[in-house]
């Protein structure tokens, strides 16, 4: 098994709450990102304290009310299936806060984690207000949704964005990546992708590769997968029928999304569209 990828898990929780990943603690290379998918049954709860992490919960599909602190959200969610391409309802959840999420229906949710360095306002992400924006030409185009970009500054570490690639094309490409703390040029973001397929039998093809190649994984993914990007460039590419998607978290000393292309691809930006 590549030491990026994380298989689904059904590891029961409590009653009705099941765990299918849980990217943290000991279980990760990674530092400053954490990760976790928890199902919820109808009528279910889950509840967290955070202690040094902040968390956007992303209520991946069906519906639930998220309680964080003093306040409540209700009934959040859009969409049966990320395939439906609507944006979703999401929750900011400060440092040191506890937090509880019920099912009002079954529900998959994403925690997202990073580390919380001041108490900030717990905040709904509502869909209606998420940035949408279409990318690239050719075959290298993709459709994203902006939960939490580093324009929002609603958060001390974390950025998430899910991101839809079609039949046949390639995304988080040209290869780019963002391992280096050197801004203006380059931003250090670990990175999370959760990923999922439609229909859910295929697979797509993620490498993540450094430039002196002493990290250079191509891994075949699968519905529910998880990789995990400690360093390099991760391009992903999509066979022929199906479509991809995959929710990223990202995070690191600075909550600045600066990427530096991989310059042996990056001619492919200066092509006019057809
Ligand atoms: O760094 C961000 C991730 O690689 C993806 O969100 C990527 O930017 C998606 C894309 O633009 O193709």
């Amino acid at each position: 098994m590549p030491k990026l990828l994380r298989k689904p898990e059904k590891k029961p929780l409590s009653k009705g709450v099941t765990l299918i990943h849980e990217v943290k603690d000991g279980r990760t290379p990674l530092e400053y990102v954490g990760f976790s998918i928890v199902d919820l049954d109808k009528g279910a709860v889950f509840e967290e304290t955070l202690t040094n992490q902040e968390c956007c919960a992303v209520i991946l599909t069906g519906k639930a009310t998220v309680t964080a602190g003093e306040q409540t959200f209700q009934s959040l969610g859009t969409r049966k299936s990320v395939f439906e391409k609507v944006p979703t309802d999401s929750v900011y959840i400060t440092k040191e806060e506890k937090y509880r999420i019920k099912g009002e229906t079954d529900t998959r949710v994403a925690l997202c984690y990073a580390p919380g360095m001041t108490k900030r306002p717990n905040r709904l992400l509502p869909a209606k207000d998420i940035l949408q924006e279409h990318r690239g030409i050719k075959m290298n185009q993709r459709s994203v949704h902006n939960i939490l970009p580093d324009s929002l500054d609603v958060a001390d570490s974390l950025l998430v964005v899910e991101v839809y690639t079609e039949s046949g094309n390639f995304s988080s490409y040209p290869p780019h990546k963002h391992d280096q703390d050197n801004l203006p040029h380059e931003s250090f973001l670990e990175e999370t992708y959760y990923h999922e397929q439609d229909p859910p039998q295929g697979f797509v093809f993620q490498r993540v590769y450094t430039d002196d190649r002493s990290l250079d994984e191509t891994m075949t993914v699968e519905n529910e997968d998880v990789v995990l990007v400690p360093a390099g460039y991760h391009p992903v590419g999509v066979p022929d029928g199906y479509t991809s998607y995959y929710l990223n978290v990202m995070a690191g000393p600075k909550r600045t999304w600066k990427f530096y292309n991989d310059p042996a691809h990056e001619w492919i930006l200066d092509r006019e569209d057809s």
